[in-house]
């Protein structure tokens, strides 16, 4: 504590901890830095002032990194992110396992397809997965699946066995059937390893966006999906954001996977980011404030998502 004192000014600390109501400063491990200078209500934040890590806790969340960009830097982290988990998971496992979500994630992914992530990255070893997909047929401008194939799929050598998309020939309820079904399958051929605490699927890192309501996936405030417990793969056909009928990966799922990246830009989600991570944290948590995986969860906020905390 002291030393943190003696780097940071007080109004900046305050600034630091008033962002989380059950802040301890021992451990466990979650980090609040800044890329770069920030101003946030009149104050200005230096990366540099930052004890490295400032340490804090959320409530049921032991490993939280909070970090805010400037705009064109968020990507170029995100890519670096992501190239390092990859690198991580393929030389130790052999295979990564990375599941996407839709909404502007994927244009923030775009950096990956820039040096020196392209040449280096085992795009061989990747399998890639959709945390929640709507069920609409492939081409249609409404797929997450086409987003994510004209965005950074079909520039990258991924194997298209190793693509993982619904089968949008199929109903609602039958599609995520069929995508539980399959992904028992790469379970029983060691392509996904399952959680051993809590048997769930367990992906090597889970990408997600969240809307201006704090929903993650296709998990929307307030709706039933949100308690679900047992399945891996659900269905929904009265989401609030269109179109209605879609598939999604459920809480236990999510929270199985090692690690777990937050990308959330924009004025619109500041609210929201504010109810999940600010100081009066709503007594009903948003659907955001429960993803908790279990080695870590990394929030890239741009300065305007931030903006209210
Ligand atoms: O299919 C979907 O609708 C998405 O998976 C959804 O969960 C999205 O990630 C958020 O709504 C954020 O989207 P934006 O980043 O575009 O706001």
């Amino acid at each position: 504590m002291a030393s943190i004192h003696s780097t940071l000014s007080s109004n900046t600390l305050r600034f630091a901890l008033s962002s989380f109501p059950n802040t301890n400063l021992q451990p466990p491990s979650s980090h609040i830095f800044f890329s770069r200078p920030l101003t946030f209500k009149g104050l200005t934040v230096n990366p540099k002032s930052f004890p490295a890590p400032l340490k804090a806790s959320m409530a049921g969340t032991d490993n939280v990194v909070i970090e805010v960009f400037e705009q064109e830097d968020l990507a170029v982290s995100l890519a670096k992110y992501v190239a390092d988990l990859s690198n991580k998971f393929t030389s130790e496992r052999g295979a990564f396992t990375v599941c996407l979500s839709g909404g502007s994630l994927i244009k923030y992914l775009g950096k990956l397809l820039e040096p020196p992530y392209y040449d280096s990255l085992e795009w061989s070893k990747w399998h890639v997965f959709w945390l929640d997909e709507r069920v609409v047929p492939k081409t249609h401008e409404d797929s997450n699946y086409k987003l994510a194939l004209d965005g950074l799929l079909c520039k990258v050598p991924i194997p298209p066995g190793n693509v993982h998309a619904i089968n949008d020939t199929l109903s609602a309820e039958g599609a995520a059937d069929d995508y539980e079904t399959c992904l028992r399958e790469l379970v029983n051929s060691s392509v996904i390893t399952l959680s051993p605490s809590s048997g769930f699927p367990k992906f090597d890192l889970v990408l997600l966006g969240m809307g201006p309501d704090g929903h993650v996936a296709s998990l929307f405030p307030g709706h039933p999906l949100v308690q679900e417990n047992k399945r891996w793969v659900a269905f929904i056909k009265d989401s609030p954001k269109p179109p209605p009928e879609r598939i999604t990966f459920t809480f236990p799922v999510i929270n199985a996977s090692a690690y777990a990246a937050l990308v959330v830009t924009g004025k619109g989600k500041a609210d929201a980011v504010h109810s999940v991570l600010g100081k009066s944290q709503n007594s009903v948590k948003l659907p955001a404030g429960l993803v908790s995986p279990e080695e870590e969860l990394k929030w890239f906020l741009d300065k305007d998502a931030a903006s209210k905390l």
